[in-house]
């Protein structure tokens, strides 16, 4: 179960996207053996827990061709990577802490020829360009995520949504987000799977937190 994985769920990518996707076994597996990037037990599941998971953002929001987003603690590229070949119109800033998964971010990319990507080794609370989304997964709690993105949101909106933060999360999450105006999106609504019952893409438009 691997490429037809994401067949099954998004039938209408072209043969060059479904090459991109097919790719990823190889580049993630020769990659994590030099530098950990997915933990070795998911390694089997790649595609359901890393790829399938991260385009569950496309499922939220249909990215506009030269919407700008930032992934911010991409890791090994979750869920910029996965995003970027299903959105190839799109421009995807991934940054990282930590410059070795950076390097694989950077190798991985340059493999599948993904024009749409570039990646910085630096902390989110550094970076000042603009961008109209923010997607992240497994980075921090919510709130203190929110203050990383202080003047990083452009003012002209064209998608169908507000510019705002999609982040992918799971589990009991009201504790979390009390007192934070969000929509919070199923996976299990668009994804068949155990592993998608708890999880979800919260939405916050940027004109609900302190931006
Ligand atoms: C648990 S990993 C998740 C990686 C990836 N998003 C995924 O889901 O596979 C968290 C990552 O966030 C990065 N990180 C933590 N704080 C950061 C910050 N302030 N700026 C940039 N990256 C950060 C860490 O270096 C680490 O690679």
């Amino acid at each position: 179960m691997s490429l037809e994985l994401i067949l099954q769920y998004f039938p209408n990518i072209t043969s060059e996207q479904k090459n991109q996707f097919a790719e990823l076994e190889t580049l993630y597996t020769d990659w994590n053996e030099k530098i950990n990037v997915i933990s070795r037990k998911d390694t089997d599941s790649l595609y359901e827990k890393h790829i399938l998971h991260s385009l569950g953002i496309a499922k939220v929001m249909a990215f506009a061709d030269g919407t700008k987003v930032l992934d911010i603690g991409t890791g090994g590229g979750f869920p910029g990577i996965p995003l970027a070949i299903l959105f190839p119109n799109v421009q995807f800033t991934l940054v990282d802490s930590i410059g070795k998964k950076i390097t694989v971010v950077k190798g991985v990319a340059e493999s599948l020829g993904l024009k749409n990507v570039t990646a910085h080794h630096m902390r989110a609370e550094q970076l000042k360009e603009k961008f109209h989304f923010v997607v992240s997964r497994a980075v921090t709690q919510m709130p203190v995520f929110l203050t990383w993105l202080r003047g990083k949101f452009e003012k002209d909106q064209f998608n169908p949504k507000h510019n705002g933060v999609l982040y992918l999360k799971g589990g009991d999450l009201a504790e979390e987000l009390a007192g934070l105006k969000c929509e919070i999106f199923q996976l299990k609504n668009y994804f068949e799977g155990e592993f998608f019952d708890t999880k979800k893409v919260v939405y916050l438009s940027k004109g609900n937190f302190n931006n």
